[in-house]
């Protein structure tokens, strides 16, 4: 426990959050202007953005600040959470809500002590003990995947289905859950249905026709 213990992101709020939790970066809609689809994404009813600036082709240095400047201002008009993946520095220049980071990364209290009590820092886990050091490093809420296959992420884990979420509710472990990889509007029930709080995607949104009706699609799953 940390002396912010208390003071930490609410897991009530947080598990409204993740609801609809869209992830994007340049490199996820190369034909389209990134802030036109975040607004429509937000019009649509995304709950928590994640700026992911990844992958071949991904922006770098001042530019890869800038998009995120423009992003975070979207978000704040739209008044949705805005985390950064990965980048601590840029979390923290950029005053973000939060950070996302993966198993190789620092601890989470150790991220809060750097963002700030309110952060919410979110971890990915693959097994039960991943997810177990996580919550006991004090992450806000975890990431699970990839539940299907995902074309986004070269490096992803082997797909698991929903099975690491059911283990997780199984055990009455009640952190913040998210099911992340290859989540659509059509295959995303059997994640809540398992107990995951949300559903966390990528090309879903980013690469929809219309981004605003993909956001729509899978906020209303959640009645
Ligand atoms: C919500 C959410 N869950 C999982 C991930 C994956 O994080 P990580 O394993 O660190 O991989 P990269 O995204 O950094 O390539 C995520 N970003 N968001
Ligand atoms: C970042 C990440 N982590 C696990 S799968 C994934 C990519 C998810 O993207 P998509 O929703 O397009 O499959
Ligand atoms: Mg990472």
């Amino acid at each position: 426990m940390n002396s912010y213990s208390d003071q930490r992101p609410e897991p009530d709020t947080v598990r409204r959050q993740l609801a609809v939790y869209f992830i994007m970066g340049s490199i996820n809609c190369p034909d389209r202007s990134p802030v036109a689809v975040l607004r429509e994404a937000i019009a649509g009813g995304v709950t928590l953005f994640q700026f992911r600036e990844k992958g071949a082709g991904a922006l770098t240095g001042q530019a890869a600040y800038e998009l995120a400047r423009e992003l975070q201002a979207v978000c704040r008009e739209g008044g949705v959470p805005f985390i950064v993946n990965d980048d601590v520095d840029m979390a923290a220049a950029l005053g973000a809500d939060g950070i996302h980071v993966g198993q190789e990364d620092a601890p989470a209290d150790s991220l809060r002590d750097r963002l700030g009590y309110k952060a919410i820092v979110g971890v990915s886990a693959h097994t039960l003990e991943e997810a177990g050091r996580a919550i006991r490093d004090g992450a806000d809420y975890l990431g699970i995947g990839p539940v299907y296959p995902t074309r986004s992420k070269h490096d992803a884990r082997t797909v698991q289905g929903t099975r690491l979420i059911q283990e997780l509710r199984g055990l009455g472990i009640d952190i913040p859950l998210v099911g992340i990889g290859g989540i659509t509007p059509g295959n995303a029930p059997p994640v809540l249905a398992a107990g995951a709080d949300g559903v966390s995607v990528i090309s879903a949104i980013s690469g929809a026709e219309d981004p605003r009706q993909a956001a729509a699609a899978l906020a209303a799953l959640h009645g």
